[in-house]
């Protein structure tokens, strides 16, 4: 069987859901398909900023009414009898939704009900697709993936359960696969006693490596706005290459350092089954796109990687003592708590430097544990820069212009902190 994913940018408007069953329709193989849907075009956003209002006890209204309005107007373009079931459906999905943000107080934890809300997204986008489909001639089955993908309570980021998840897949989804396409949504699992969690922003891409691993795949492809792995994003650099062919460890390398054409836990689940991944263009599904296997080719181009919103924090000892393993332990053990998680990072005689995502309020939590102990500087607005399988040539380029914080170099990989 194979695998689908389409991502916000390939359901973003009636257009794109027409363009999605030509290529169903066209690129289709031979033999069984399932389909992993993320949220429409920029959903998961406007979900997450509902949610701060509502959790701020703040009006929501006209922001719930934009959300559901653009959703009901793609289903009216797509649907021409307007009596569809399909209008209840989503009717039914957004009181649901309105229920929920109604519902939330300041005392709740903010994760938790962060995961009961913004995974709304994939239940819309995967109906619409589901009735869509039926209505264009092309049987499918909805599953619902949180019924599936079990994870554990570690909400915004669910641990999945591998064991229980295959088992639960391999039950149900190999005879629903024999009678046509299977349907479900990214981004989302659930936990043993019916609480939906999500796998981490942008986590449809991973989604669909689960559903591939558990089931047996024999290639897993992701429709993409661009023609395939590139060796930039080429909305920060004109002058791309694609790569044809690359392998799994240099693109979990990429992923890893913030290319985000792919979300970094995609690759090991496939790796370990060599299932191929192929990234290709939903704007030119007959272009060739890119294969990411188990090979070993050279790869000449350097990759350049931008990762934005970076913070760097500095903690200083307070006693001219040099920082200590005993002191790092600590650093690390209040990370981990937070969940905070290191880009990079350098130490000198009396300090240590991390640079990681801006979250201010994991980072308020932060200073909070650890202010009596450690002198706590940092810069926020800062960009983080990778280059791989660097030359003296796309050092230059990178610095241009810029105020260097903090660098870094190994043998294949040129890093810097700068604004
Ligand atoms: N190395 C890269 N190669 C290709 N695209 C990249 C790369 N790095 C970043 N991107 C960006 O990733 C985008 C596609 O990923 P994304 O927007 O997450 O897709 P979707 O949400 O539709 O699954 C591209 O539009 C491009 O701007
Ligand atoms: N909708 C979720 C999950 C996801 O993976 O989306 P996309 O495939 O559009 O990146 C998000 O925006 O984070």
């Amino acid at each position: 069987m194979t695998v689908y994913k389409f991502g916000g940018a390939s359901v973003r408007s009636a257009g794109s859901f027409h363009n999605l069953t030509r290529i169903l329709k066209t690129q289709g193989k031979e033999g069984q398909l399932l389909v992993v849907v993320s949220a429409m075009g920029k959903t998961t956003n406007a979900l997450e900023a509902l949610l701060h209002l509502a959790y701020q006890q703040q009006d929501f209204s006209s922001e719930f009414a934009n959300l559901k309005d653009y959703h009901l107007q793609v289903l009216r373009e797509l649907l021409a009898d307007q009596e569809h079931r399909a209008f209840r459906r989503l009717e039914h999905l957004f009181e649901l939704l309105h229920n929920q943000l109604k519902e939330i107080t300041p005392n709740d934890n903010f994760d938790k009900v962060y995961d009961q809300t913004v995974s709304f997204g994939e239940l819309f986008s995967s109906a619409i697709l589901h009735y869509f489909l039926a209505e264009q001639g092309i049987h499918n089955t909805l599953i619902d993936s949180r019924k599936y993908i079990q994870t554990d309570s570690n909400w915004r980021e669910g641990k999945v359960d591998w064991a229980w998840t295959e088992r639960l897949l391999r039950r149900d989804v190999p005879q629903l696969l024999q009678q046509g396409l299977v349907v479900t949504q990214g981004f989302l699992g659930g936990t043993n006693n019916g609480l939906t969690t999500t796998l981490g922003r942008e986590g449809s891409d991973f989604s669909a490596a689960i559903f591939a691993f558990c089931l047996d795949a024999s290639e897993m492809v992701i429709w993409k706005d661009v023609a395939g792995l590139l060796n930039a994003d080429p909305k920060h650099f004109p002058d791309t290459v694609r790569y044809p062919e690359i392998s799994y460890q240099e693109t979990v390398e990429m992923a890893y350092y913030g290319a985000s054409v792919i979300h970094p836990k995609t690759i090991k689940p496939l790796a370990n089954k060599k299932i191929p991944l192929y990234v290709k263009s939903f704007l030119d599904p007959e272009g060739e796109g890119t294969k990411i296997c188990d090979c070993r080719f050279e790869v000449v181009a350097p990759a350049y990687i931008i990762k934005e919103n970076q913070c760097l924090v500095s903690f200083g000892v307070k006693d001219f003592t040099f920082i200590s393993e005993k002191n790092l332990g600590t650093i690390f053990n209040a990370l981990s708590e937070l969940r905070i998680k290191i880009n990079l990072m350098q130490n000198s005689a009396i300090s240590f430097s991390i640079c990681t995502d801006y979250n201010p309020e994991r980072l308020e939590r932060l200073m909070q544990t650890l202010q009596d102990q450690f002198l706590i500087h940092y810069n926020t607005n800062l960009q983080l820069y990778t280059v791989k399988n660097y030359n003296p040539e796309s050092i230059k380029r990178i610095q241009e212009g810029k105020e260097v914080l903090l660098e870094q170099r190994t043998r294949t990989t040129f890093q810097i902190v700068c604004r």
